[in-house]
């Protein structure tokens, strides 16, 4: 299978290569060719499969001949032996047709380690294979760094760097990042938000010249195609369970960079039968705004309850713009020449992701009245990205008739101060493994927003 560039202009590649690349030279993301697509037969013969197998027969056809099927079933094993629930992903009804589908149970407490996991196994191998050895950069909001470094740190032929926003992010996933003592683990703090930490990102791959000779940077946010190929398994998983094909199953997910939806998204243009995708944001709303009223202008980020949704410029939209835009780049490249400046769909454009996606604005005042209210109706306990989530189904459902399933996308002891607002809870107990995470020594580099200085500290850390 080939991968080619949402702006159009860039060359296309394999498989491998679209992992070990960040942006396309045109500065577009990478997505497939054309989509593989299974049949109702096909998904009703699905049914009954574990996640690991069930992950293999979606994830084989994008991979093509670049791994063995031994290769990509072994990668897939040790991708989700580190989880701890049996289910992998297991889902919890909180009332009727409403499911809460618990993407937490990775190493890292976020739905960010399914992708993560993987990656960390598909980079080692593939590096391994080509005697390369390269550079992570990443951005986070707070939970892809955690579950990046995990996923990273014992590859031998990884440096990885994380920038997140200083002070912007719970400590708690402050310190799953900054505790990790590994060699080859550098966390940046910078001082700025998320948008600011992706910017530098994204202006990094488009310039390597800072790297020491013979190194490249390799991307784990969301922009690298594996990270979305990985999450359109749980989107089976789920709808499978509760009786897809024969049923529709409608997804509602909490947002920010677009990554996770979009996985839904392809998830139904697969052939999984999926009526409804809701778009539940926080105050950072400007994908509800893109969608209910064709705004798509950015504002000034605000720091919310729910630190990981705090972005304005979503990366992965680009990709369903090449979609809605029937995968014309220069369209897109046009649409996209300035992320700062207000953007408006065209009418037949916004109608065409009207017919799937739905949206909600879900403010702090709220999702704290969802995380109490849920809890005393059913003993369950959100985190507050996943209450908007919940909310956000309940405002916006079309159909009470079709299972709802809300991704929750992590666990509430990653945010105790955020639920404490809600609840009088004493402490949300961390898993064995993170029991002493409050005791362990933090090491971290305090940056100011500025690239040379950010580049200057990674060509530095390389050299020694
Ligand atoms: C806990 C949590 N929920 C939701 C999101 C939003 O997911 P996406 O960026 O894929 O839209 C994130 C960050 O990505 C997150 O960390
Ligand atoms: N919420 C994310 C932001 C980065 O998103 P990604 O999907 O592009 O990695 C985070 O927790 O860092």
């Amino acid at each position: 299978m080939k991968f080619i560039s949402t702006r159009g202009r860039a060359p296309s590649l394999s498989f491998a290569d679209t992992v070990l690349t960040g942006l396309a030279s045109d500065g577009g993301l990478y997505v497939p060719e054309s989509l593989p697509t299974f049949s109702r037969a096909e998904i009703a013969a699905m049914a009954g499969l574990d996640y690991r197998e069930l992950a293999f027969r979606i994830i084989q056809p994008f991979v093509g001949d670049d791994l063995s099927d031994e290769e990509l079933r072994d990668i897939i094993e040790r991708s989700y032996e580190t989880f701890r629930h049996r289910a992998i992903a297991p889902l919890v009804q909180t009332g009727t047709n409403e499911w809460i589908l618990e993407l937490f149970h990775g190493p890292t407490l976020a739905f960010k380690d399914f992708a993560l996991q993987f990656l960390g196994q598909l980079f080692d191998h593939l590096l391994k294979k080509r005697g390369e050895r390269v550079v992570v950069m990443g951005a986070t909001s707070g939970d892809t760094g955690s579950a990046a470094i995990e996923g990273c740190r014992h590859c031998d032929n990884i440096d990885i760097f994380i920038l997140h926003p200083h002070n912007r992010v719970s400590e708690v996933q402050r310190r799953q990042m900054t505790t990790v003592m590994s060699d080859n683990v550098f966390n940046i703090a910078l001082e700025g938000n998320f948008d600011d930490c992706q910017n530098m990102v994204k202006a990094s791959f488009a310039d390597q010249s800072f790297l020491p000779d013979g190194r490249r940077l390799v991307a784990v946010n969301s922009i690298n195609w594996a990270r979305i190929m990985a999450q359109i398994v749980y989107y089976f998983y789920a709808a499978l369970r509760l009786g897809a094909p024969e049923k529709t199953v409608n997804f509602s997910v909490p947002t920010g960079n677009f990554g996770d939806i979009f996985a839904g998204y392809l998830a139904r243009q697969m052939g999984l039968p999926i009526d409804q995708l809701v778009i539940a944001t926080n105050a950072n709303d400007i994908l509800h705004r893109c969608i209910s009223d064709n705004d798509h202008s950015p504002r000034p980020l605000v720091h919310s309850l729910s630190p990981s949704m705090d972005i304005m410029v979503s990366s992965n939209f680009e990709r369903l713009l090449f979609d809605l835009y029937d995968r014309n780049g220069s369209a897109v490249a046009e649409l996209l020449a300035d992320r700062s400046a207000p953007m408006h769909l065209d009418p037949s454009v916004l109608s065409r992701a009207r017919e799937v996606f739905s949206s909600c604005r879900v403010d702090d005042a709220r999702t704290v009245e969802v995380i109490r209210e849920v809890f005393e109706s059913s003993e369950y306990l959100l985190d507050p990205h996943t209450a908007i989530g919940v909310e956000a189904a309940r405002r916006v459902r079309k159909s009470a008739e079709q299972p709802m399933v809300c991704l929750s996308t992590a666990h509430p002891a990653k945010f105790p101060d955020a639920v404490a607002r809600a609840l009088p809870l004493e402490k949300i107990p961390l898993p064995a493994h993170m029991q002493d995470l409050f005791e362990r020594a933090e090491r971290m580099k305090v940056l100011p927003n500025d690239l040379s200085q950010v580049h200057e500290f990674m060509a530095t850390a390389l050299d020694t």
